[in-house]
């Protein structure tokens, strides 16, 4: 008996061989499919053929850019970050890649980021049906119509913002320039959206639908990373969490009423007004569409332009000589100036282009799809299907490309901006690109440059004994990266004297 059950193993140890088996057979699988994989031969460190975890800890901690970046530096400009994705920093391969027809389209990963029921402009992969969409509203984003319809509306809600700067810091209390540009920034594409003022400058906060609004995105860009957690989150029955992950009937059923009310005042009350009219001509986009543009539109419009501008005024403000050459520009304006005579300023629009530059408010991956039959990409074959990501963090930040490029050094524009361009210069030219660029640039670049030249150029002939306040350093004004950048302490703050 002894014998016997010593030699005849039991059901649990075959059971238990036969897991271990399988287990081996699976690592094996992986290991040889890992081994044959083409992404092999491109550089980067040993983990990203197995794991993602290393970058997914880089983007839920508001890392990203500067880890793809520490692997520029050390692996060159095309690197491994993750088992399907690879990074490119080459300037001329970026062009490729953007560049209309290249056959590289967006990822998944922005209808994810977003999460709308349907896509929008920013989203679309397609590109025909991008193409057709993009047509449709760049009618209403032409720099032309913008200054003949909106240009007044924008300045007078700069001047009241500026206005509103002022009253706060009177009493020698410190002003939070970032949020003031916030508020301005978010105020203006809403109005123009929606075609009614929300009066969040006048109040000096954001109302309850942006703020709604805000905690969407939020939950979305948790959601696109931890898929999890916004499946949690959703059922977890707190107004928090209903706010995060439950508020597209409150946001949809808001943005339809502001639509509807837009259009029955007429053409010139919102930018859709006129985009409506238009598209109705061929039903180009139904009512949801136009809400849901309008939305995402908001989005896009706000944080990207008050945050450029609050790195903008932070920097000119740490640099006396610059503030007062600007100053002293700015001063032999005439007083009924327009954005047109701004466009011509050597130094505010140098100013602005360096602010874009090293602070864009958009510098990190903008993943693109490779196409189905692959591609070479400087050298290395990569397979369809495996996503490659660009980011003017690393080309912007390339001393090859830009001399002393950690620099903040407007005149590298006054420079450029000369009839006889050198080839480096042309070169860093054609590597600029904090809109982003080809088929998918920034619609709303006319909207925002001019956003920046008249907010930039009332501040600074405005706000003359305005400084840093103490608590405003380089620490606090150190980067975070979620998609856009943001100042580490999310306020920039001021005082005036
Ligand atoms: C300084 C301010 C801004 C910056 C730095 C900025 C930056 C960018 C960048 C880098 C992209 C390309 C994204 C990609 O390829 O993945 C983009 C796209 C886009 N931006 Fe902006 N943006 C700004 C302001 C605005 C404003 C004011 C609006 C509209 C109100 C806007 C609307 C859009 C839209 C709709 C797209 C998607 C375009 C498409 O895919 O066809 N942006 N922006």
């Amino acid at each position: 008996m002894a014998m016997a059950s010593m030699e005849l193993p039991t059901i649990s140890m075959i059971l238990m061989l036969l897991i271990g088996l399988g287990f081996v057979w699976k690592i094996s699988v992986f290991a040889y499919n890992a081994s044959r994989d083409p992404l092999n031969k491109v550089p980067g460190p040993w983990y990203a053929r197995f794991t993602n975890l290393r970058l997914k800890l880089a983007v839920i901690t508001g890392r990203r850019m500067f880890y793809v970046d520490s692997m520029h530096r050390r692996y060159g400009s095309i690197v491994r970050i993750s088992p399907t994705e690879i990074a490119v920093s080459d300037p001329a391969t970026c062009q490729r890649i953007h560049k209309i027809g290249s056959g590289f389209n967006k990822t998944q990963w922005y209808h994810d980021l977003v999460s709308f029921e349907r896509p929008t402009l920013f989203t679309m992969v397609d590109p025909k049906i991008h193409a057709a969409r993009r047509k449709l509203l760049a009618r209403g984003f032409s720099k032309s119509y913008l200054r003949g319809t909106w240009e007044a509306l924008v300045r007078s809600k700069i001047e009241l913002t500026i206005r509103k700067m002022k009253e706060e810091g009177n009493s020698g209390a410190e002003v939070d320039v970032m949020k003031w540009w916030t508020l301005l920034a978010t105020d203006v594409s809403s109005h123009l959206m929606f075609g009614n003022s929300f009066g969040m400058i006048e109040k000096g906060k954001t109302d309850m639908y942006i703020q709604t609004l805000q905690a969407t995105m939020q939950g979305s860009g948790i959601g696109v990373e931890l898929p999890l957690v916004r499946r949690i989150g959703s059922w977890i029955p707190t107004d928090t969490c209903k706010q995060f992950f439950r508020s597209t009937p409150f946001l949809m059923d808001y943005g339809t009423r502001a639509i509807r009310g837009s259009k029955d005042r007429g053409d010139s009350a919102n930018i859709f007004a006129k985009i409506i009219s238009e598209s109705e001509k061929g039903a180009a986009l139904d009512e949801k569409d136009v809400v849901l543009e309008a939305t995402a539109l908001i989005v896009a419009g706000s944080d990207t332009t008050g945050v450029s501008l609050t790195y903008l005024v932070w920097a000119v403000l740490s640099r006396p000589e610059l503030r007062n050459a600007l100053e002293q520009e700015l001063s032999r304006l005439p007083e009924n100036y327009g954005d047109q005579e701004l466009e011509e300023l050597p130094l505010l629009n140098a100013v602005i282009d360096e602010t874009l530059r090293l602070y864009g408010a958009a510098p990190g991956g903008l993943p693109r799809e490779v196409p189905t039959e692959g591609a070479n990409i400087t050298g290395y074959f990569i397979p369809g299907g495996i996503t490659v990501t660009t980011q003017a963090y690393t080309i912007h930040r390339n001393d090859d490309i830009f001399a002393h490029a950690a620099e903040f050094d407007p005149s590298r524009w006054l420079a450029m901006s000369s009839e006889k361009t050198t080839s480096g210069e042309a070169l860093a030219k054609a590597a600029y690109h904090p809109f982003g660029a080809g088929s998918r640039v920034c619609l709303g670049i006319h909207l925002a440059q001019m956003e920046l030249r008249l907010a930039a150029a009332e501040f600074f002939r405005h706000c003359k004994g305005a400084i840093l306040a103490p608590s405003t350093t380089a620490e606090s004004m150190e980067m975070e990266n979620f998609f856009l950048i943001a100042p580490q302490s999310h306020r920039c703050n001021i005082v005036f004297t």
